[in-house]
């Protein structure tokens, strides 16, 4: 169990959201952009509720074995090895399935009958369906930008879902997490964010992925330890967004006049 509550500046009703999905224990997905603050909110969550968290970060690599659970060899034994979701769904922790829709399909229909009113996991190398416990809560997140389209989640699925979007805090708030997050002072905080809102409106770059919460809480920490401001603008926010030389001079010019 978490010591510490995380910090979480809520930013709609998610909250509220949340602990009404886990009390009708119906599954909840976040979707949104990278670094808006989902993993956080999960961790915030299960604190408030006091449950035990497994997080799994899917790729394109991850299936359902690595999931439920394989046998091992142990000396002259096989023994069979619960995986992260068995053992959440035997405990009544919270999964977290971080990007659900880069894992592999047979991911998704092995959690179809745990999302539905059987709340029920089968393991087929066993050949037997585990119930799960009544606290037991599915959580998953998905980037739909990110996905460009080829990866999407089914209808079948996300519809198995009470699904809430993220997206980037109001300059207030953002500034507020800012200065939380790394201490920096409040006329640092106010650039910062203004530098993100600006990035984000140039949509006309073309970036895969705008500035997130992620990037400007890092500069902000960087610039709070000791590096120049301009400096750490350009290593934590333009570096990170594009490779493209051009658009890397003209965004570090923009930001030299804001910082
Ligand atoms: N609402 C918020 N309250 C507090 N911190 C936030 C919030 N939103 C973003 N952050 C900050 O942004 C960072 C990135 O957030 P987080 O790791 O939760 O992003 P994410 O949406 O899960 O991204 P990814 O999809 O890449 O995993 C956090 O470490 C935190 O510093």
């Amino acid at each position: 169990m978490l010591e510490n509550t995380p910090y979480y500046h809520a930013v709609g009703k998610e909250i509220e959201v949340f602990n009404q999905a886990y009390k009708n224990k119906i599954p909840f997905l976040l979707k949104g952009p990278t670094g808006t603050g989902k993993s956080r909110f999960v961790e915030y969550m299960a604190h408030q509720l006091n449950k035990n968290i497994i997080t799994i970060s899917c790729h394109e690599e991850t299936s359902s074995t690595d999931l439920i659970g394989r046998f091992i060899i142990k000396g002259a034994e096989t023994i069979w090895l619960d995986g992260p979701l068995t053992t959440a769904v035997k405990e009544g922790a919270i999964i977290y399935l971080d990007e659900i829709a880069e894992a592999r399909p047979d991911v998704i229909v092995a959690i179809h009958s745990l999302t539905d009113h059987r709340r029920e996991l089968f393991i087929d190398k066993l050949g037997e369906t585990v119930k799960a416990h009544d606290d037991f809560m599915l959580v998953a997140s998905f980037n739909p930008g990110y996905q460009r389209g080829f990866k999407e989640l089914k209808p079948s699925t996300r519809q198995r879902f009470i699904a809430v979007s993220f997206d980037y805090p109001e300059p207030k708030i953002e500034i507020e997490i800012l200065i939380n997050e790394t201490n920096i002072d409040q006329d640092t905080a106010k650039k910062l964010v203004a530098i993100g809102n600006k990035i984000r409106n140039l949509t006309e770059l073309g970036l895969t992925e705008t500035v997130s919460t992620r990037l400007l809480v890092d500069a902000a920490k960087i610039i709070h330890s000791g590096l120049p401001k301009r400096l750490s603008v350009h290593v934590a926010i333009v570096e990170p967004l594009t490779d493209d030389l051009q658009t890397v001079e003209a965004l570090k010019d923009l930001c030299n006049l804001m910082i």
